[in-house]
């Protein structure tokens, strides 16, 4: 089954009275278990297209699959359903909670998903193990570097067992080596236990790593190199 199969993706934005066509018919699809990077110039649409298939948007027109279902058949509450069950989340700017130990932001989508807390605390203990964070459950997010809290970042997205993990340019806040550090965890995880990576950059190393580049221009996929 495919992550995500698009057909005809478009999304349009209303501003100030202008209609503004962010994406303008996207046919896409992601296999189980790919490696792909999004790249393109600024306003090209790629946001949105990641927001889109993360179920964070709705589209304007256009059909969307979602580990085969399509999203237009389901209400607010079933996508946000689909969104905590298939997908994970890596911002370029972490998105922790500052005042809640790495733990708990860790566990925190299992709280959405009605698991109860030893067992929401057993998982984020192994999820945080696999980034290599084991030493560091009782810390805030402002007492680690900031490769430390990507890392927790990505054992966050990971919890709830994801087919997918979506990265809006995961190594963007991160120095060459915090960045490499990150790019090396997400490649073990995709070759380790099969979890799809999509992610936005804007730069070519990071890019180069995936092993399909899917090239936005103008709200449309200009090219999809594998
Ligand atoms: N909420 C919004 N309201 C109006 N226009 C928007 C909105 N979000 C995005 N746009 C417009 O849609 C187009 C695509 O934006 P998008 O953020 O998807 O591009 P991007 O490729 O991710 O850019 P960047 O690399 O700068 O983040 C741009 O013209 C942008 O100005």
């Amino acid at each position: 089954m495919s992550a995500f199969e698009a057909a005809g993706l478009t999304r349009s934005y209303q501003l100030e009275g202008v209609t503004v066509d962010a994406l303008r018919g996207v046919d896409l699809t992601i296999g189980d278990g790919e490696f792909a990077a999004i790249v393109g110039p600024s306003g090209s649409g790629k946001s949105t297209l990641m927001h889109l298939l993360g179920c964070l948007d709705r589209p304007t027109s256009g059909v969307l699959r979602v580990g085969g279902v399509d999203v237009s058949t389901l209400d607010d509450t079933q996508l946000a359903e689909l969104r905590n069950r298939m997908i994970g989340f890596v911002f370029q700017s972490f998105h922790l909670l500052a005042r809640t130990s790495a733990l708990d932001n860790v566990a925190l989508p299992l709280v959405y998903r009605g698991v109860a807390k030893a067992d929401r605390r057993k998982r984020a203990r192994a999820a945080l193990e696999a980034v290599g964070l084991a030493h560091r459950l009782d810390h805030r997010p402002s007492q680690m570097s900031g490769g430390e809290q990507q890392r927790v970042a990505i054992a966050r997205a990971l919890v709830g067992d994801p087919q997918v993990v979506l990265a809006d340019e995961p190594t963007g806040n991160l120095d060459t080596r915090n960045g490499e550090e990150v790019m090396g965890l997400l490649e073990r995880l995709n070759a380790d236990q099969g979890v799809a990576i999509v992610l936005v950059t804007h730069e070519a190393e990071v890019a180069n790593r995936a092993r399909r580049q899917i090239h936005v221009r103008d709200g449309l996929i200009e090219r999809d190199v594998a």
